[in-house]
């Protein structure tokens, strides 16, 4: 009874209190309103813009607000309407750099001070060319300001018909004792988890990054503190302005390299707020302009690398507009070439060029009756690869950047072609320039709406529209990995140069008529060519002049096998595929040659091996690469008749066990093969010939300067052998029995989660 007495008074309490809360809160909007409407300044504090405030104590202008009451300050974050929408300037709008340092021992001041120096001749230098005004950049020492003033809103203008927009850079020290750090950090803490406050109350800003300065001799790794404190600063900050990070947190060794660090971070910084004047946003896709996720798991994808991908949707193909032209005579090929070819050549002004049929097939004597698009804009094809983070270029070709580089820019581990070759994943791009192919591999992730053929019927893009369609593409999805946490400054900076090009994401990179003048580009820029085939094409396989690897897919042992796992639409395609194997054997000792194995459980593994080494035996290939399928779907990807489920991904011990047996015969056999490296993390192996073991150690990597120097030497045509650009020693982690992880990365699961080794 005295329970519920009290109870009902307690409940009567609260009601009185929220009510008065209420009213109060109202009182206190209402005084507020009035102020600002009176007095749109603000009410304190002095005006940022134009001197130079470096050597000042600075004492700033403040979003005080009356002491009276709660205050709420409003962020503006928004939500995932599109990187144009992020930060609008207005005409004449200015902006304003704001440098923040701190510094114990007086190196990071003179930096900041070099830095801002440099900075504002930059910018200032620039301002004619934009709508917007760099007003001189600001040298803030985190000692001598209010952190209220700048850490819980963006500072405000003085002059209300002249507003400012602020970018905030930050040069940090880290310390491991107490320091004016600590209390920064503790007070963004705070300010994002105070109830009173928008959790991204710096929203407002345009932009932020930071770059932050250390030791190594002391704090070697970053797992041992090595700017520990930037890294913290940067995450919360990522938090309060709602994920506006304009470019990656860098970080440098003051005793060794943060000179260079420091330039690699400040060339990037400029460019994005410069793009910033020009633009009013990050950039496009920037998660940073308001649509990312600050999280670890942003990236999870069911993809893997070279396109061996496999999802959990297969994709439904839809009934396309049949094409009714037919083509009377030859001269009407170039008038339907110009129609289809309308739009995408609009936008580059070059024509497609004369069409270029690769079939080599005597029997075919009729031209094809049209000629289309491979992948027209309208297409589901097309709706369905963007949609998967493809970009498409001209009408046939792709580039999309593989989940290991962005692993490699996020410092989270590269391919096994870095383990194993020294390929750097950041700066390797993975494009085609063929969409379609040949087959309809039950593995194929495409199955369903990709186009296949066997003989080439579509519209030819020129291959510098495709090379520099594609460079494009991939810079632009590299750009939009700027403000996602993790990616490191340094190996972005980097990834601006491509030094690699993996041709086989998906389709088949041969099929394009003028692959060679593709390739003729790529090496002209000094970027390697790991180049795969699906082993269908014999007569443009031996057409093919010089690429750094060649690879082709062996995906099966025997004919029967091969049938069931490629469906090749090839009548001959046993025959085809043994014509590749005898053309890689002739060439074997002119270029570095690959067989590549895909294991799948169920459809290519049991009682194969002898079978495998029968065709070892016949193709003499330089490497095998023995790797597992993925899989990342809930569902089949090939349809009724050839889907895949967890169940056909071998586990890596299943995968090193067919190594092992693959390795034995080879050996029986006197072939002159042995298991050189490994990748566990992406389950592949390395089976290489004892042709790369010098005194007694593997060689697999490429000495790619000796490539492009043997090729400007003597051509495409030109002879050597692959040991003349044989590589340095397989490093000690990737061979065999040691894992192959890169050790300077940090292992991580697919949700972010620190892997211990
Ligand atoms: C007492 C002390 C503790 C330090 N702790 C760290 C640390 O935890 N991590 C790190 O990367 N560097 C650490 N350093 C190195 C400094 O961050 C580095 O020398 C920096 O450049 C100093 O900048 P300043 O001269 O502007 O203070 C430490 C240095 C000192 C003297
Ligand atoms: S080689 Fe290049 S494209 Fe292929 S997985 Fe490695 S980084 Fe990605």
């Amino acid at each position: 009874m005295s329970a519920t007495f009290w109870e009902s008074v307690a409940d009567g309490n609260r009601g009185l209190t929220a009510v008065l809360f209420t009213v109060w809160v109202y009182l206190w909007l209402s005084q507020r309103q009035t102020k600002s409407a009176g007095s749109p300044k603000l009410e304190s504090g002095k005006s940022l813009p134009t001197e130079f405030l470096a050597e000042e104590k600075v004492s700033l202008l403040t979003a005080k607000e009356s002491s009276s009451g709660p205050r709420r300050i409003k962020g503006e974050l928004r939500k995932a309407e599109g990187p144009k929408s992020a930060v609008q300037l207005g005409p004449q709008q200015r902006v304003q750099v704001l440098v923040f340092f701190s510094s114990l021992t007086g190196s990071t001041e003179r930096t900041a001070k070099q830095f801002t120096a440099a900075l504002e001749a930059s910018l200032l230098g620039q301002t004619s060319e934009s709508d917007q005004v760099f007003l001189r950049p600001q040298l803030l020492d985190l000692t001598q300001i209010d952190y209220d003033e700048f850490f819980i809103s963006p500072p405000k203008s003085t002059e209300a018909n002249q507003p400012v927009d602020y970018f905030y850079l930050i040069l940090l020290p880290s310390y491991n004792i107490d320091t004016i750090n600590d209390n920064l950090l503790e007070h963004m803490k705070e300010t994002h988890n105070d109830f009173r406050i928008d959790k991204a109350s710096l929203a407002g800003l345009l932009g932020y990054s930071v770059f932050g300065l250390g030791d190594q001799e002391g704090w070697p790794t970053e797992e041992e503190g090595f700017c520990f404190q930037a890294k913290e600063v940067d995450k919360w900050m990522a938090k309060l302005t709602g994920r506006k990070r304009a470019y990656p947190l860098g970080m440098g060794d003051s005793t060794r390299d943060s000179k260079e660090r420091l330039a690699e971070w400040t060339e990037g910084v400029t460019e994005v707020v410069r793009q910033i004047a020009k633009t009013g946003c990050l950039g496009d896709g920037v998660p940073g302009s308001g649509d990312a996720v600050e999280s670890d798991d942003e990236y999870v994808s069911g993809e893997d690398d070279d396109g061996e991908v496999v999802v959990d949707e297969p994709l439904q193909p839809k009934k396309t507009k049949k094409s009714t032209r037919d083509i009377d005579d030859v001269e009407d090929l170039g008038r339907i070439m110009k129609t289809s070819r309308a739009d995408a050549n609009d936008a580059t002004g070059r024509a497609p060029i004369a069409i270029d049929f690769t079939t080599y097939s005597r029997t075919s004597k009729k031209p094809p009756q049209t000629v289309k698009e491979m992948v027209p804009k309208s297409s589901p094809t097309y709706a369905a690869l963007t949609k998967q983070g493809y970009s498409i270029v001209g009408s046939h070709s792709g580039v999309k950047i593989c989940r290991w580089t962005k692993s490699a820019l996020r410092g989270r581990g590269s391919c096994y072609k870095f383990s194993f070759y020294g390929i750097n994943s950041h700066q390797c791009m993975e494009t085609t320039p063929s969409l379609s192919c040949s087959n309809k591999c039950v593995f194929c992730w495409r199955h369903g709406t990709n186009p296949v053929g066997t003989t080439w019927r579509w519209v030819v893009d020129p291959p510098d529209l495709i090379f520099d369609g594609v460079k494009a593409g991939h810079y632009q999805k590299i750009k939009m990995m700027r403000g996602v946490p993790g990616v490191r400054a340094e190996r972005f900076a980097e990834a601006m140069r491509i030094r690699h090009c993996a041709l086989s994401l998906v389709g088949e990179p041969i099929f394009y008529p003028h692959i060679n003048e593709f390739l003729a580009m790529l090496h002209g820029e000094r970027i390697s060519s790991f180049l795969v085939c699906n082993a269908q094409h014999p007569e443009q396989l031996a057409a093919l002049k010089a690429v750094t690897q060649l690879y082709v897919s062996i995906d099966a042992s025997n004919r029967e096998s091969l049938r069931r796992i490629d469906r090749p639409l090839h009548r001959d395609f046993w025959e085809r595929f043994l014509r590749c194997l005898d053309i890689l054997r002739e060439r074997r000792f002119r270029q570095r040659t690959v067989f590549r194995l895909t294991l799948v459980k169920g459809f290519n593994v049991e009682d194969e091996v002898e079978g495998y080494a029968d065709l070892v035996e016949r193709g003499l290939p330089c490497f095998v690469e023995i790797k597992g399928v993925t899989y990342c779907g809930t569902s089949s990807s090939g349809g009724k008749e050839g889907g895949l489920s967890m169940a056909n991904v071998p586990f890596y011990a299943e995968v090193t066990a067919f190594v092992e047996a693959l390795d034995r015969t080879l050996r029986e056999r006197g072939l002159g093969y042995g298991i050189a490296a490994e990748h566990a993390h992406s389950c592949c192996v390395l089976l290489a010939s004892e042709r790369f073991r010098v005194g007694g150690r593997w060689h697999t990597r490429i000495d790619y300067d000796r490539f492009f120097e043997l090729l400007e030497e003597r051509g495409p045509d030109g002879e050597w052998t692959p040991e003349e650009y044989m590589g340095e020693a397989t490093p000690e982690w990737a061979t065999w029995g040691n894992g192959g992880f890169d050790p300077r990365d940090e292992r991580v699961d697919r949700k972010g989660r620190k892997i211990e080794a």
